[in-house]
């Protein structure tokens, strides 16, 4: 890797001391970095470098996955560390770190080699990415990147007017947007799962697949996000960009040894192949909750419209659900339901691949015999990582009766590294494999601005769930026939429940 100077607007913030500077630490850590390392801080209030560093110190205490040890390598990590003072509006101070940044080059002798990470609110992006252009910190001889973070817009013509804002400035290729759900370990070996593994890879198409569930469940409300979050909804929070970025990483065919490139045109042609969502359709395919009181763990926890900064009147949705359809040859009639929510019973963001009832389930019961349950495909994306396949096999302690067992393989190694390492390590790399390109951004939001707009229009229904639910009742109506696998049992625990009770008379209910 060719050493460059880290740009990192926002460096006072909460995103760089919880994610940022811990990465970059354990990459240096790891001995990913190589040849020296500056970073120059930005941010308004006036810091000296001595407290910066400190602060950066103070960060990697608390959030590093690295013991931080007093000694002669962590002295020099964090001497690498600078700090300017910078306002976005300001053109004089780009002109002073442009000073600043030709001093470090110099000093510590680094090729000009320049990564901007706009870690700051999104209506400074295109601003930046402007003064950037107009002050010269772009010219250089060496590579620019710029790695900005979601949001990307409010809805389809926003996220258009940003990106015209940044091409102003830099080439796509340039631009490396971050979704850190695209930096998890396991969504970045979901290729690999499938094109090492004939099995899978024989499987993984619409002849063998019943349906897929994609489900993002979160504990936590809003915390201290309240300005942000009641503007933003599930919707926009998390449906718009990892959901849907999952669900391209799930359902995208690749030839193996595929390049990036290979990569994101595979994801374009899924997000391209969604079948539209007609607005006046939405009710049918899309379910809005908000969470009411309840307990979580044994703590009793408010309604959202009683959370610090929430108006009691907000309307905004803490839970989404949807049902999608892609229409390609290889996954034609298979539904895929995605749902993510706060304040759920668990928190677990898990791909179920429910495979089909290879024989004739009609014939069978006809003949009176209990119909299987279905293989299942379990992917633990977080909080813990792990593949379970579920299975039916005989028990001979029980007359041989036909019962699902779950072969698991949980990732032993809990000291993996974080999404933001991996996805620092590939900025630096020049790697886009996992970050979203704009054809994804500004297709994801095509798909899901009819459902912005119904919302706007009061069309789609809000609906209550008790906090500690799996979401709505409607969740479940949305799904017809089948229905979402529980997360609090293991697939093979709930398929023994359901076959004690009837496998087809019983329609499990979320949190049931
Ligand atoms: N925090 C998180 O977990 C996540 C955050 N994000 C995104 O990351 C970005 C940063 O979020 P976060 O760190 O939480 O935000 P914070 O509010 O904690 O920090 C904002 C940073 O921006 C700086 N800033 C604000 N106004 C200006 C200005 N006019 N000129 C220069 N600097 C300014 C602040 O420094 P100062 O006050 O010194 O000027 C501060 O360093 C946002 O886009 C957010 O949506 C995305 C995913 C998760
Ligand atoms: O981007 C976001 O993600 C988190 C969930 O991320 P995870 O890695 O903890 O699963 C979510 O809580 C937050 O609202 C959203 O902005």
């Amino acid at each position: 890797m060719e050493s460059s100077t880290f740009v990192l607007f926002g460096a006072t913030g909460d995103l760089a001391k919880r994610k940022i500077y811990p990465a970059l630490y354990n990459l240096f850590a790891d001995g990913k970095l190589s040849g020296p390392l500056s970073v120059i801080g930005l941010g308004r209030r006036e810091l000296s470098n001595e407290t910066f560093q400190a602060q950066v110190l103070d960060s990697l205490r608390t959030f590093s996955r690295r013991p931080v040890k007093e000694s002669a390598g962590l002295q020099n990590f964090l001497r690498a560390f600078e700090y300017s003072v910078l306002d976005v509006g300001r053109p004089e101070d780009y002109t002073k770190l442009l000073g600043h940044v030709r001093r470090r080059e110099q000093q510590l002798n680094i090729p000009g080699n320049r990564m901007f990470y706009l870690s700051v609110g999104p209506e400074f992006f295109g601003p930046i990415a402007g003064n950037i252009q107009a002050s010269g910190l772009g010219d250089t001889t060496g590579w620019k990147r710029l790695i900005i973070e979601k949001p990307f817009g409010r809805d389809l013509q926003s996220a258009r007017e940003l990106n015209n804002s940044l091409n102003a400035a830099f080439k796509e290729e340039e631009i490396f947007r971050i979704d850190h759900f695209l930096g998890k370990p396991m969504v970045q070996n979901l290729e690999v799962l499938k094109y090492s593994n004939p099995v899978l890879r024989a499987l993984w198409q619409n002849r063998y697949i019943a349906n897929v569930q994609i489900t993002a469940a979160e504990t936590v409300g809003v915390e201290e996000r309240a300005g942000y979050y009641d503007k933003a909804g599930a919707l926009r929070d998390m449906f718009q960009n990892h959901m849907l970025q999952l669900l391209m990483m799930m359902a995208m065919q690749l030839p193996k040894g595929s390049t990036p490139e290979d990569v994101r045109s595979k994801k374009r042609h899924v997000i391209q192949s969604l079948r539209p969502l007609l607005k006046e359709e939405v009710t049918q395919h899309v379910v809005r909750g908000q969470y009411g009181a309840g307990e979580i763990k044994g703590n009793k926890v408010p309604a959202y419209t009683a959370e610090p900064g929430i108006e009691a009147s907000s309307q905004n949705e803490t839970y989404i659900a949807a049902r999608l359809w892609i229409d390609d040859p290889m996954w034609n009639e298979v539904p895929f339901y995605i749902r993510t929510g706060k304040r759920m019973k668990e928190k677990s963001t898990r791909i179920v691949i429910e495979f089909k009832e290879p024989f004739n389930d009609f014939h069978n019961k006809n003949r009176g015999e209990v119909p299987l349950d279905p293989n299942l495909l379990v992917i633990e994306i977080g909080p813990g990582e792990g593949i379970s396949l579920q299975l039916n096999t005989k028990n001979p302690r029980q007359h041989g009766q036909l019962e699902p067992v779950s072969i698991k393989h949980d990732s032993a190694n809990s000291d993996l590294p974080e999404a933001y390492e991996n996805l620092i390590y590939d900025a630096l790399l020049g790697d886009a494999t996992f970050f979203a390109h704009w054809d994804e951004v500004e297709l994801s939001w095509q798909w899901v601005q009819p459902i912005i707009e119904a919302t706007e229009e009061g069309t789609l229904p809000l609906h209550t769930y008790a906090s500690g639910s799996y979401g709505p009742d409607a969740a479940d109506e949305l799904l017809g026939e089948d229905h979402w696998w529980l997360d609090e049992v293991t697939p093979a625990e709930q398929s023994k429940q359901n076959s004690f009770r009837g496998f087809e008379a019983d329609v499990i209910r979320p949190g049931a």
